[in-house]
């Protein structure tokens, strides 16, 4: 489990460990992690540190000092070391001192910074870690804009990126990897931050933090939560889900929802709906029932609304009167977005909420009332969505897109780390739903059903990708889901 936190919570930690520590004490653990991550990139890029170039971008707070010492450090190898002071009276003196007193240069001019900028092997962005506010200011703007050879180190956060968020206001600095201290940022997890964050590496300096902001899976976590069926367990045991999807229209969106269901570990899959006989031809194994979920028997959790159509409403409310979880999902979304929150009100089991961003905003129009907000101001600010969305509805939220933020209404959240872009096809939305709720049916908490259904669906996609020929489709990441289920599980053995 990569674990992030808030900046008030680092600066909490911070000083609680620096009152105990020597001074400086604890920018010297930091410096020292970075220079030899820095130490082993440009080794593995030239072969050795010595006669390498390296730029220090440095700011006017400790982020810039993270990256003058380090810069020290390197230039005692042998690298050619300059540093470009974008606030040159307030630039970290003791930093400044050591480099200088390593023969590293200093840059004033920003023409000459510019062109080192362009032509070094290694950058170290120390421009503005967790201090910073808004977006890139306009010195360090040229900066971000600038062509380059070499490979750019982020220090702590890449300048621009909003480390509790993840959002960019304007421009910000895009490193390929990004060193970071004491704990994982919100900010390096989720998009569009985490586009910028490259591969991200964390420093431990010692800090005592307490429950994370947001967390993100990793495989052991997932392994550990991946249903496991007893040696007497039978299908009903291990929970049968209701999936309500798929209409005239839409009957595709059957098929999908059911191909994700019967992968997610429940004992067996209730398909309700009108697309009951092509569902049966293709998935014999499926159990079919006439009629809405009102009538069609006991079921551990109900999945409602992908291609649901005009059908959708009834089916809404049938589930949403059962005791059982229900994951609303598509059409059924829309339904919820007319009824607004005060439909949920009466629940006594847990709801998932799975909109992509046009959803969201029709949920939150219909929350408070007002117009839709843009989809694309949502997409900006996808964890403060999420946990809007689910404060509203008091439910919990899936938000899908670039990265997937699941949030519970009690505020914790994750986001998930497999997503890519293979994932944005027709129909695929469909096969998540029904994989989250077959793991919400086989018992799995809400949080951890809806982000273990996010981690399988996108090393899913990943895997389907991996085949090289034609684009992914649908069903073929549903077809991957038993071949990941079988890598996840095997690292964990492999960990044991
Ligand atoms: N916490 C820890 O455990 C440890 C933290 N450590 C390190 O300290 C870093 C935090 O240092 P920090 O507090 O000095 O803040 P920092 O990020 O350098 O920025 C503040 C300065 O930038 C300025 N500024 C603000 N916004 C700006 C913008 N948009 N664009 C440009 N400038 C902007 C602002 O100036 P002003 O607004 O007054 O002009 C202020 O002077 C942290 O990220 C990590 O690297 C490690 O050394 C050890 C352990
Ligand atoms: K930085």
């Amino acid at each position: 489990m990569r674990n992030a936190h808030r900046v008030e919570q680092v600066r909490a930690a911070e000083a609680e460990l620096m009152a105990r520590l020597p001074e400086g004490a604890l920018m010297q653990r930091a410096a020292a992690g970075l220079a030899a991550t820095c130490a082993r990139l440009l080794t593995r890029r030239r072969g050795r540190v010595y006669g390498s170039r390296v730029v220090v971008l440095a700011g006017s707070g400790d982020n810039g000092g993270d990256a003058l010492y380090a810069g020290a450090v390197l230039a005692r190898r042998g690298a050619r070391v300059s540093a470009v002071l974008l606030a040159p009276e307030r630039a970290h003196a003791g930093g400044l001192a050591a480099l200088r007193a390593a023969h590293g240069q200093v840059v004033l001019d920003q023409e000459v910074g510019l062109a080192d900028f362009s032509r070094a092997d290694l950058v170290l962005d120390g421009i503005v870690g967790i201090g910073g506010r808004g977006g890139l200011r306009a010195e360090a703007v040229p900066y971000a804009r600038a062509a380059r050879r070499g490979t750019v180190v982020a220090v702590d956060v890449p300048s621009g990126v909003d480390a509790d968020t993840g959002e960019v206001a304007g421009v910000a600095l895009r490193a390929d990897v990004t060193v970071c201290f004491g704990t994982y940022k919100p900010g390096l997890l989720i998009d569009p931050g985490a586009g910028y964050a490259g591969a991200v590496q964390l420093v431990g300096i010692g800090l005592d933090l307490p429950p994370a902001d947001v967390s993100a899976l990793q495989h052991p976590a997932v392994a550990e939560l991946l249903p496991e069926p007893g040696a007497e367990s039978d299908k009903y045991r291990r929970g049968v889900v209701g999936v309500a999807a798929g209409s005239a229209t839409y009957p595709g969106a059957a098929l999908l929802a059911v191909a994700g269901a019967l992968h997610g570990g429940a004992g067996a899959v209730r398909y309700v709906g009108t697309a009951a006989e092509e569902v049966v031809r293709r998935f014999p194994e499926t159990l079919v029932t006439e009629g809405g979920p009102a009538g069609a028997g006991r079921v551990q959790a109900w999945v409602v609304g992908p291609g649901g159509g005009e059908g959708a409403r009834q089916a809404l409310a049938e589930a949403l009167a059962s005791d059982v979880p229900v994951l609303v999902d598509a059409d059924g979304l829309t339904e919820l977005g007319r009824l607004g929150p005060g439909a949920l009100a009466g629940r006594t089991a847990p709801t998932l909420l799975t909109p992509h961003t046009g959803e969201a905003a029709r949920l939150l129009a219909g929350a408070d009332g007002g117009a839709p907000p843009p989809a694309d101001e949502l997409a900006a600010a996808r964890l403060a969505t999420a946990r809007r969305l689910a404060a509203a509805y008091r439910a919990t939220v899936l938000l899908k897109g670039s990265t997937t933020v699941v949030a519970d209404p009690g505020g914790a959240a994750r986001v998930n780390p497999t997503g890519t872009s293979w994932l944005a096809t027709a129909g695929s939305g469909d096969v998540l739903a029904g994989l989250a709720g077959s793991l919400l049916a086989a018992g799995l908490p809400v949080l951890d059903a809806a982000s273990v259904a996010a981690y399988l669906h996108g090393l899913a996609g990943r895997h389907a990708a991996s085949t090289p020929g034609a684009p992914v489709t649908a069903l073929q990441v549903a077809a991957a889901l038993p071949a990941v289920w079988r890598q996840v599980r095997a690292s964990a053995t492999a960990d044991e």
